[in-house]
């Protein structure tokens, strides 16, 4: 594994009871990068996300053979599955702040790990919402619902929600397919200002915000990785001739 791998991803098969959704994924996800999932509709991007959490344990019925290290432990062996979703954070489509106050929200997972001392709450909330830049936008209404704040704070809510516990990869499901232009803007900003710290591994259906954000892309096809590579050149000069039909919108 080299150093600066994070994820190292080995012969991965899901499959959700009989069907098959992700065959023999072979992977190496770097440290502080962006790395995009992209490929048509029903292709495995979300269920190989969820992969690198367990968040598909959840699932009913879902088998995963293969293995997945992160840093140098098998997540999918005898593992705190707890620990690991507070290393490996998650931010979902649809901004999905809890109903409750915005500081409450980020509060709420450094509570349940058993902080409870106020100034230290106070220091989290103040450092998580900086980070996911939205501290001025909200610093005088902190006790407010957060439910009332627009659809793009709501996700940048979510985004300091997932750094609260210190997460060291931030897992983003179409992040921004729910906002406006400038607000999905706003939160391909932040994507590139976080990857200095953590890892990003966002699934996009938008091309140009593949292009624009990643380090790395990888498509997949028919729960198969198809093409990965270096952003630039899987765009420019992609390998596979189905890789180059998706992105010049021949299909999906
Ligand atoms: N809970 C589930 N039970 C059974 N099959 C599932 C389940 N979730 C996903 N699948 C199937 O697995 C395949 C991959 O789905 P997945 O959601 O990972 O694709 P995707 O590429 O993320 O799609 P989209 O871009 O539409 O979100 C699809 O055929 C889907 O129908």
């Amino acid at each position: 594994m080299k150093n600066n791998t994070k994820f190292d991803v080995k012969d991965l098969d899901l499959y959700y009871g009989d069907f098959k959704a992700l065959k023999a994924v072979n992977m190496a996800i770097n440290e502080k990068e962006i790395t995009a999932l992209i490929g048509p509709s029903g292709c495995g991007k979300s269920t190989f996300l969820r992969t690198l959490n367990r968040m598909n344990d959840l699932i009913e019925g879902v088998r995963v053979e293969g293995s997945i290290r992160l840093d140098d432990e098998d997540i999918y062996g005898d593992i705190d599955v707890i620990k690991l979703r507070s290393r490996v954070g998650m931010v979902f489509q649809k901004p999905n702040p809890f109903p409750m106050s915005i500081f409450d929200n980020i509060a709420y997972g450094p509570r349940a790990h058993g902080i409870k001392k106020k100034s230290q709450l106070n220091e989290i909330v103040e450092k998580s919402l900086r980070r996911a830049a939205i501290w001025d936008e909200v610093k005088d209404r902190l006790k407010r619902n957060a439910l009332g704040l627009s659809g793009g704070q709501q996700q940048r809510i979510c985004i300091a929600r997932a750094l609260a516990v210190e997460p060291e990869v931030l897992l983003m499901d179409e992040p921004t397919s729910a906002l406006d232009p400038i607000s999905t803007l706003k939160i391909e900003d932040l994507a590139t200002e976080l990857k200095k710290d953590y890892s990003i591994i966002i699934v996009t259906h938008n091309m140009q915000q593949a292009a624009r954000i990643s380090d790395k892309t990888a498509f997949f096809l028919l729960g198969e990785l198809l093409e990965y590579g270096e952003t630039d050149k899987l765009f420019s000069n992609p390998v596979n001739e189905k890789t180059e039909a998706y992105i010049t919108g021949r299909f999906g």
